[in-house]
């Protein structure tokens, strides 16, 4: 029999139930208990529903109250002293080093976090040191494998594994010599008392997470694997049989890695490593089993059942069914948790998706195709077929013009008339800014007043004129206070924008929107990803209306804000059907008619912001990056070349470190970056030749702390020493939507203090 697998499902609850338990908690609303009750209702009811969608092979200790690799942090013992030294409940303990701790005397940061690979998703870092010392700390996987087994339900522990959690950790301050890939001696004997005790709990597999496998590696993590699960198969006591997964891509460049490993079943990827089904065929041992990933868990398209099957087909036959199993790509994590409860979404679209547990279903009909033949689910494949057909002609997928528009891109639209130094000498002369030109990133305080009013208005108890009315005045008291406080190009403070990205969806022909497809980003804190159906074009101006307002009422230079092309794709979930390479060009050339018409109504500067440019970039280095670097350029490029050299183009980044290089091929003619977190000299001056001008953010935004003007001064002085005064621009990390207005005012007026400090010494 082909068997069916699911490496983990979304732990937030059907409606968020999750975050609103978590934040009542640390809100001191809820006691730890109730707080506990609501994280095991949610575990039971997706055993349940796994159970009942008819999956084998169902995961254990996919659930966290913050994150799955923080939790095993912990329970490795892997807990930096400052932490360990408050004596907190293991709860306490897990949101301490999640998100910080400030109460009382106790002042604890929070533990660094990064992107859990090219997903949204973000993990918390374990941070490694000299006098780190595993030990079994807790048993929170045995807690739940016996939890399910109480219900009646057999599960797979789900554990990350020796080598990926030593590689994505990092070394501690005071171990800064320290690889942490360095520990793995000593961490596989405690990792081996964790498989002996799942063993001695029941458990009879367990899963082992090895996702750094889709990466480039260095030679000694490669042979890590070899010596790590060759320790393992050695135990003297009965450990579980091992399932070794990857995902998130193929493992081609790293087979040698796991080729012999003693494991009982390999997982692959196939939704985004197809290629790699014959070499992987082709190191498979006689006894192993394949776990084939076909049912994508990071996206929310209906699994095309026919293909899957086709391709599944001659993998039985040469291993036999019973070495098959079929199973979601990755975790179901990054899926909303259930379409059923999208009561608002239109029904022709409702047929295209397939959320956490509809996919459930569709591994189990791929598993009996391949079982019992496809005739046992004939009703489940035709309905299939009819909505993969229904999406494939649709007129919502489909729209012929945008296609043409895409395939008659040519290299002028690309490109700017004339090359930075002639349009500089144009804008020089237009805008006559002062040396060392100061401004914002776009948001100003989304204060109470914008989300109620937001609210009001798309609840219909109050009119258009009226939100609009609203709106309008929200950007004069923005417009006033820049001016106040002397900035010299203003923004009207995206006061009408929910989010960066769903604005602009909402606005494009071509997106939907769900009302309950939240995914966890990390922690408390999830994301509603819009979603691309179609092809992507813009019916009409869509931030026209506001910034010429915002123009009218000053006579500094009003930027125009845009989002960019790669940042709307990114933080979108994407269409499977085409590339991301033509989404990408559509919405360039969506935005391209944006800054057109920015530009035909008075405004001049205009900043086109891209921050998810650097978590686009694909995880190996090779052909595949380099494709998406050129497209990504030229997307960017497209949207902003329609313009006379006489308009400023800016645009802005944050969040990673950025190479130079990538933002150089965008030739915008401002760039703001985040900066302000950086401590390393060698940041500044990989800018330093960066040929058009630039503002490195001088301060952090998501702090309330308000920098002295004496510190600014200071850290424009170290900047100066390397860059060329003219090309140096005045500016925060990024918008100040977070902020409080007297936070952002004293910033603000410190900043400027600080930038005509060095005008008057010039
Ligand atoms: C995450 S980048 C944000 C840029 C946007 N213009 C803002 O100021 O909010
Ligand atoms: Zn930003």
């Amino acid at each position: 029999m082909v068997s069916s697998a699911v490496l983990g499902f979304p732990r937030i609850g059907p409606f968020r139930e999750l975050k609103k338990a978590t934040e009542a908690y640390w809100n001191s609303k809820i006691s730890q208990e109730e707080l506990l009750k609501v994280g095991k209702e949610i575990r039971l009811n997706n055993l349940k529903l796994q159970k009942d969608a008819g999956i084998d092979s169902i995961p254990s200790n996919d659930f966290s109250y913050y994150d799955a690799i923080l939790d095993f942090s912990i329970l490795l013992n892997v807990i930096p002293q400052r932490y360990s030294n408050e004596n907190l409940s293991p709860l306490d303990l897990l949101f301490a080093m999640g998100r910080g701790l400030q109460k009382g005397s106790i002042d604890l940061p929070a533990c660094e976090m990064v992107k859990w690979f090219d997903s949204n998703y973000h993990y918390v870092r374990p941070t490694f040191s000299h006098s780190t010392e595993f030990k079994i700390n807790g048993s929170k996987p045995i807690d739940e494998y016996l939890e399910a087994k109480s219900i009646g339900i057999e599960t797979t522990p789900v554990l990350i594994g020796p080598v990926s959690f030593l590689f994505l950790g990092k070394s501690d301050k005071d171990s800064l010599d320290l690889d942490p890939i360095s520990l793995l001696d000593k961490l596989l004997p405690v990792y081996q008392q964790l498989l002996v005790k799942l063993a001695s709990a029941g458990a009879k597999k367990v899963q082992i997470d090895e996702p750094i496998l889709v990466l480039d590696l260095p030679q000694n993590v490669k042979s890590a694997f070899k010596v790590a699960f060759n320790y393992l198969a050695k135990a003297s006591e009965t450990i579980p049989s091992i399932t070794l997964t990857t995902y998130f891509g193929d493992v081609i460049p790293n087979l040698n890695a796991i080729t012999g490993l003693p494991v009982d079943t390999l997982h692959f990827d196939f939704v985004r490593g197809s290629s790699q089904l014959s070499a992987v065929l082709d190191i498979l041992k006689p006894n192993q089993s394949l776990s084939v990933g076909i049912v994508d868990g990071r996206n929310i398209w209906k699994n095309d059942l026919s293909k899957s099957i086709d391709f599944i087909k001659p993998i039985v036959s040469k291993l036999g069914q019973d070495r098959v199993i079929v199973a979601s790509a990755s975790s179901l994590l990054h899926s909303p948790v259930d379409l059923n409860n999208e009561k608002k979404l239109d029904a022709e679209i409702k047929d295209f998706f397939s959320f956490a547990t509809q996919k459930l279903d569709e591994i189990v009909v791929i598993s009996k195709a391949l079982s019992n033949g496809e005739e046992s689910v004939a009703d489940a494949l035709a309905a299939n077929k009819a909505s993969i057909h229904a999406r494939e002609t649709s007129t919502i997928t489909n729209d012929p013009a945008v296609q043409e528009r895409v395939s008659k891109i040519t290299p002028s639209l690309s490109a700017r008339a004339s090359v930075f130094p002639d349009r500089y000498k144009v804008q020089k002369s237009r805008f006559n800014l002062p040396l060392y030109p100061t401004t914002t990133i776009g948001s100003f305080p989304q204060t109470k007043a914008i989300r109620q009013t937001r609210n009001k208005f798309n609840k219909g108890l109050i009119t258009l004129a009226e939100y609009d009315q609203f709106i309008q005045s929200e950007i004069d008291e923005v417009v006033k206070f820049q001016e106040e406080v002397g900035l010299d190009v203003l923004v009207h403070g995206e006061p009408e924008r929910n989010d960066m990205v769903q604005y602009f969806g909402e606005k494009l022909k071509g997106y939907a929107f769900t009302t309950n497809g939240w995914v966890q980003s990390y922690g408390s804190r999830y994301v509603r990803p819009p979603i691309i159906v179609g092809d992507v074009s813009r019916p009409q101006a869509m931030t026209v209306k506001e910034s010429v307002y915002a123009q009218s009422i000053t006579k500094k230079p009003m930027k125009g804000m845009l989002t960019g092309p790669i940042t709307c794709l990114r933080w979108s979930f994407p269409r499977d059907d085409i590339s991301l390479k033509d989404q990408s060009l559509q919405l360039a050339l969506a935005l391209r008619d944006e800054v057109q018409d920015l530009e035909a109504a008075g405004i001049n500067v205009i900043q086109v912001d891209e921050p998810a440019i650097r978590e686009g970039l694909p995880l190996r280095d090779g052909q595949e990056r380099h494709d998406y670097l050129d497209y990504a350029a030229k997307s960017f490029r497209i949207s902003t070349s329609g313009v006379q050299d006489d308009v400023q183009i800016h645009s802005h980044f944050c969040y990673s470190d950025l190479d130079p290089n990538h933002i150089k091929a965008l030739d915008a003619d401002v760039v703001s970056i985040e900066f302000s977190k950086k401590d390393d000299p060698n940041y500044i001056q990989e800018f330093a030749n960066y040929p058009n001008h630039i503002g490195l953010g001088l301060f952090d935004i998501h702090s309330p702390r308000v920098p002295s003007t004496e510190e600014f001064i200071q850290r424009i002085a170290t900047i100066l020493e390397v860059y060329q005064p003219e090309k140096f621009w005045i500016n925060p990390d990024c918008g100040l939507k977070t902020r409080k207005w007297d936070e952002v005012r004293a910033q603000l007026t410190n900043m400027v203090a600080a930038a005509k400090y060095y005008r008057e010494k010039a």
